[in-house]
């Protein structure tokens, strides 16, 4: 059952909404029940992964090594037999690429301070054998100080030989992505990261990228190149330290040793970075420890022999976030007991991390009683409108295949009517990506590198499913009444998300980067090039609306919501919310995108040839001075942004 899939994460956490999701998962906040400390935890499915399921490994155990105060901290690993979820420190401040869309362009002392924390994440990981090999504005997280977090560790690698050793695997974001990497050279990740960490640089004080262009290969020129504007607003530091960090030739590009104490870096502070944690993980904490074992009714010497398993099970959740209460002078409290005793999860592969023994024990026992669901499942789509399904084009394992390079042709057929390849109900079940009917082989955490040896998969090697879209006829059907409840409900949830979760590919490969190339061309007057996100938001300032009073919208009966100016709102003066809302919908199927309708709440997708949702966002009508909220769900920032630029350049024209 299903059910089962979650009631190992539902005895500590309660779950919240989701936040976010990726390629490969799904990110929800929770709030964690013995400490109340809130978490996000990222719910990955292993069927979905297939074999892209080594980088969650790597991803973890990178994770589990990674102790620093710019780095998201990872508290827990459940594994049951089709879902991996990982708990990990809560960043409520969104993504830094969302911070700099809502300013255009961050100040240097602004942009000075995040960057400091980025240099001392990044040489804390190399120092440790790192690289990250994906920085870009999306993987960093501000939490609710205001301080960077780093995420994504899925593509990092820890070379063998340490630093010096050459890598080959062309991974990461293409604007991104160092010069020697794109030509297909092997490269040293330290080197890699610092050229990301120049173009993050260089995002954050421009508010556009230094190298960008609609069609790939045209990118990779200007990439090799090494050539980008230099605004006048750059001062004579910052264009130094660019052109340091953006050195074609990796030899010449500056090093984080040389970072640390450059004079852009230390301008105003006067001291270096500091790259050394602050997290002392060798000695366990006494209080915590001692609140610990009162409440699991254990002496204070077994409780640290427990605890110092590194098991990344419940007790080292409870540990993290103790520390979290007790380092921000909050009573160092259990608020219920600690449950050892698990539930009747019955996997079909040992947990990774959670004490095996108990389980075995236990699992037995409870499988036998455990009959009844606690929870009710609800499928949100109609029978009328579920959708047919299809099995996608299947790449031949062992068959390097890459995503045809003609998503770089501007041609509808690419967007064309979904598959109509009716699926049966069994294998709508069987591909959802939680449901519980999923069969054939399901890997394991622990047999996922067969041969010891950790790789970087192929990503290719999917057995791809696609959901195909009622859109298809009608592009505007609204979400049913039972969805808009289950958008609040908890664990019940799972089952009526409208999105579940694809097996899109984590290792955005350059020539995966084609995605980018999807997009229309934007006419000059639409074409605000010079700027990463500005043009979103003042294509959102200039919207006119005629006024029409009193329309009501379907299942929204109490209008748009009121919503606080927040980083993702955009205020629009002079609007009328249903006449805004009428106007995204005329536009979005000109994108080539699909939409549904909850009340004034439009999701937007977009599907490569594939039929993979590669864009999911919403856009949200608000209640107020007029406000369109925005939420990327899933897909490439940079691709979000194009996309909502037209959208609302359309609009605007
Ligand atoms: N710790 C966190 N706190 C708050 N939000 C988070 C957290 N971790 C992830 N998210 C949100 O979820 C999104 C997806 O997470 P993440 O990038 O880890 O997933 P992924 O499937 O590995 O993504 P990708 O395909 O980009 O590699 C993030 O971009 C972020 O918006």
């Amino acid at each position: 059952m299903v059910v089962e899939e979650y009631n190992e994460i539902a005895r500590h956490y309660r779950i919240k909404e989701t936040v976010g999701s990726g390629g490969f998962a799904k990110v929800k906040r929770a709030v964690h029940l013995p400490t109340g400390e809130t978490v996000a935890i990222k719910i990955m499915d292993k069927v979905a992964l297939g074999a892209d399921l080594p980088r969650v490994k790597t991803e973890i155990e990178a994770m589990k090594n990674l102790h620093h105060h710019h780095i998201c901290r990872l508290y827990q690993v459940v594994e049951t037999s089709r879902k991996i979820f990982m708990v990990l420190e809560y960043c409520s401040g969104g993504e830094l690429f969302d911070y700099i869309v809502q300013r255009d362009r961050l100040s240097e002392i602004e942009s000075r301070a995040f960057f400091r924390q980025i240099v001392s994440a990044v040489t804390y990981m190399h120092y440790l054998g790192y690289a990250h090999r994906d920085l870009k504005p999306e993987n960093l997280l501000i939490d609710d100080e205001q301080n960077l977090k780093l995420i994504d560790f899925g593509l990092c690698a820890k070379p063998k030989g340490g630093m010096s050793d050459q890598l080959y695997t062309c991974c990461g974001s293409p604007a991104y992505a160092a010069p020697e990497l794109i030509a297909g050279k092997s490269y040293m990740g330290n080197e890699a990261d610092l050229w990301s960490m120049g173009v993050l640089l260089y995002a954050l004080l421009n508010g556009f990228l230094p190298f960008d262009d609609d069609n790939i290969g045209m990118l990779y020129r200007k990439i090799k190149s090494g050539k980008y504007d230099t605004p006048d607003w750059l001062s004579s530091e910052s264009l130094i330290l660019l052109k340091q960090l953006l050195q074609v030739d990796p030899k010449r590009r500056i090093t984080v040793d040389e970072l640390l104490n450059h004079v852009w870096i230390t301008k105003e502070m006067g001291v270096p970075v500091e790259w050394n944690s602050k997290y002392q993980t060798s000695v366990l904490d006494d209080d915590v420890v001692t609140e610990m074992s009162v409440h699991r009714k254990v002496s204070r010497e077994t409780m640290k022999a427990e605890l110092e398993k590194w098991n990344y099970d419940y007790l080292t959740a409870a540990y993290f976030l103790l520390l979290k209460k007790k380092t921000s002078g909050r009573p160092v409290r259990l608020q219920m007991t600690l449950d050892s005793e698990p539930h009747p999860v019955v996997p079909t592969t040992r947990l990774l991390s959670c004490s095996v023994v108990y389980k075995e024990t236990f699992n037995t026992i409870h499988a036998t009683l455990y009959t009844l669901p606690k929870i009710i499942i609800r499928m949100y789509f109609s029978e009328s409108t579920k959708k047919p399904l299809r099995k996608a084009r299947t790449p031949r394992p062992g068959k390097k295949t890459r995503q045809p390079l003609a998503r770089n042709h501007r041609d509808n057929s690419l967007y064309g009517p979904p598959p109509s390849e009716p699926m049966s109900r069994k294998n709508y079940y069987r591909r959802d990506s939680d449901g519980d009917t999923l069969d054939g082989d399901v890997w394991s955490l622990e047999n996922c590198f067969p041969h010891g040896k950790q790789q970087c998969p192929e990503s290719d090697k999917h057995s791809w499913t696609k959901e195909t879209t009622p859109l298809k006829n009608s592009p505007c059907l609204p979400f049913t009444d039972d969805y808009r409840k289950s958008l609040n409900m908890e664990m019940a949830n799972y089952e009526s998300q409208s999105n579940p979760l694809s097996p899109e590919r984590k290792c955005k490969s350059v020539d995966d980067s084609l995605h980018t190339a999807h997009f229309e061309p934007m006419t000059p007057s639409k074409q605000k090039k010079s700027r990463m996100f500005g043009s979103f938001e003042r294509g959102l300032d200039k919207m006119k609306m005629i006024l029409t009073p009193g329309r009501k919208r379907l299942g929204s009966d109490s209008g748009p919501r009121k919503i606080k100016a927040s980083y993702n709102v955009s205020n629009i003066n002079r609007c009328e919310a249903a006449l805004l809302l009428d106007e995204l919908k005329r536009i979005i199927p000109t994108k080539h995108m699909e939409f549904k309708e909850n009340g004034y709440v439009v999701r937007c997708q977009m599907r490569d040839d594939f039929g993979k949702v590669v864009l999911d966002f919403e856009l949200e009508v608000c209640h107020g001075l007029c406000g369109v909220r925005r939420k990327r769900l899933k897909g490439d920032a940079f691709v979000y942004k194009r996309v909502c630029e037209g959208i609302l350049a359309d609009v605007d024209s």
